[in-house]
């Protein structure tokens, strides 16, 4: 005879199973109500068109957190072959037709089905404000260009346009400072330094700057619940390319035909033409009145006198507000680490000065030691560095010496606040990703409402109920359990 287990009741299996039922389908729902969607993306395209060159960037993010919450993160870059648009002036077309490569590539980077819905953007900046000073017709036959060209593209094309300098300094600021998550967390914010081609830029949070003394550099920001009195100027002409063509018109005042240059390593020599160091609006007005066709520019590679060269661009000593940085524009006292990107960066890596915990001291001796060496001896030691870069390192180190320390007053103390960089995150420093986030209102201005749990701790939480809920129901029906007492019945 068999000995019939007590828990066999129909009862208790009934309630069992359907208890573990309960469970397993609570759990599934949990788990599938409140799982991420399989990630699927948006994207936005912008395009840097600088003086020096254009360089396209797409940007995705999680598609179903467009309304302020997803982090947007730059997914590719492309370089765009050629020079900036501006160059472009004598034949538009080419500089739409310039755009044609990246555009392909953004066809096979963006998903087909998010072509039509992405937009795209074109942002001008120094190389185009010079040409719109220069001449407004061939800048407005560039822009033509360009837009049609971008037009033909499958993507949403929102428009092309020049950015203020307060713009791009602006969004600069935005840019490092989403992608350090300090505007979303209300931390202390980074300034931004910003060198480009043919304008640079400085941005940053001062406690002493409220706008008054000088609405023009003001742009008040409300991000994520908190308010930012940002402080910005855009210096045209004070970009590293156009920077070298005001030195050079310092040093080739009364026309010469040659000129020994300390900003340029001894061996360089080149002839250059006087018409074409003088056709920018930076550097027109001074063009000497008698001079030859030519000059020989040759290098004498000296550091001390290059910084005598270099600060002959900027004037020090006019200033109406309490303090300038320079040539009489207001700066407020520096406060705060900064950022410093662009060709702040390239030219920092290149003299292995990107380490700022340096004293002031080493970087000077080690720009001296740069200037010092024999052009052939450089080219010797660095045969990958294109030519076009490595003739001017000894005037572009000086020029960002001389910009920081005499121009922004960064001491021995403060030079370290500044951080050297390329890429925040795996997303390029640069004013385009703060641009794109300002037109696609990526940015809120109020903190959004986070759910009260990550959703990890929301399903691990509902399983543990669950199992407390069934276990108490299970308790529950105590009265009903068959007694271990009661005799076993013989069947
Ligand atoms: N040494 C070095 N310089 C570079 C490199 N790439 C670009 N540059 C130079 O760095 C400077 C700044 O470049 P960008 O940041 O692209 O500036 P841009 O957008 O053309 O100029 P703006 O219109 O003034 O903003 C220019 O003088 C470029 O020629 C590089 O790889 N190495």
């Amino acid at each position: 005879m068999k000995e019939r287990n007590p828990w066999h009741t129909p009862l208790t299996i009934i309630i069992a199973v359907i208890g573990v039922i309960a469970i397993v389908a609570l759990v599934t729902i949990a788990v599938l109500q409140n799982k991420p969607l399989i990630p699927k993306y948006k994207y936005g395209i912008v395009l840097d068109a600088g003086s020096s060159h254009t360089a396209m960037y797409i940007y995705e993010w999680p598609a179903e957190k467009d309304n302020n919450t997803g982090r947007v993160e730059q997914t590719h870059c492309c370089k765009v072959s050629g020079s900036g648009i501006s160059d472009y002036a004598s034949d538009p077309k080419l500089a739409g037709e310039s755009l044609k490569a990246c555009m392909r590539d953004a066809e096979r980077f963006v998903p087909s089905e998010r072509h039509e819905e992405t937009p795209l953007y074109l942002g001008a900046t120094a190389g185009m404000r010079l040409l719109n000073i220069k001449d407004s017709a061939a800048s407005d036959r560039v822009f033509q260009a360009v837009s049609e060209s971008l037009q033909k593209s499958p993507f949403s094309f929102q428009g092309a346009r020049i950015l203020s300098g307060q713009e791009e300094g602006a969004f600069g600021w935005v840019t490092v400072n989403y992608l350090d998550d300090r505007l979303e967390q209300g931390l202390e914010t980074t300034g931004a330094l910003d060198l480009g081609g043919a304008s640079t830029q400085i941005s940053f949070i001062s406690d002493s700057f409220d706008g008054s003394e000088s609405p023009s550099n003001y742009v008040a920001f409300r991000l994520y619940g908190n308010d930012y009195n940002l402080y910005t100027h855009s210096f045209l002409c004070y970009g590293k390319d156009q920077a070298l063509r005001m030195a050079l018109a310092h040093q080739t005042q009364s026309g010469p035909g040659s000129i020994v240059d300390p900003c340029f390593n001894n061996g360089y020599s080149a002839v250059k033409n006087y018409s074409v160091l003088y056709e920018s609006p930076c550097v027109s007005g001074r063009k000497p009145s008698s001079a030859p066709q030519t000059f020989t520019h040759t290098g004498k590679g000296n550091f001390y006198e290059c910084q005598e060269v270099v600060k002959s661009i900027f004037n020090f000593t006019e200033c109406k507000y309490s303090q300038c940085s320079f040539n009489g524009i207001f700066q407020p006292t520096l406060q705060g680490t900064y950022g410093a990107f662009s060709a702040y960066y390239f030219v920092m890596k290149f003299l292995n000065l990107t380490d700022t915990s340096v004293p002031l001291q080493s970087v000077k001796e080690a720009l001296a030691r740069l200037c010092a060496t024999p052009f052939d001896t450089l080219k010797k030691q660095h045969p990958e560095v294109k030519l076009k870069f490595l003739n001017e390192y000894c005037f572009s180190g000086t020029y960002i010496f001389t910009l920081l320390t005499e121009g922004y007053n960064f001491t021995s103390r403060t030079f370290s606040d500044i951080k050297f960089i390329k890429k925040i995150k795996g997303s390029d420093a640069g004013w385009t990703l703060g641009y794109m986030l300002n037109l696609t209102n990526m940015i809120p201005a109020e903190a959004p409402d986070t759910p009260l749990l990550p959703h990890a701790g929301y399903v691990s939480v509902i399983t543990v109920i669950a199992l407390v809920l069934f276990v108490l129901f299970i308790l529950s029906l105590r009265p009903l359990w068959p007694r271990c007492s009661q005799k076993p019945q013989i069947v």
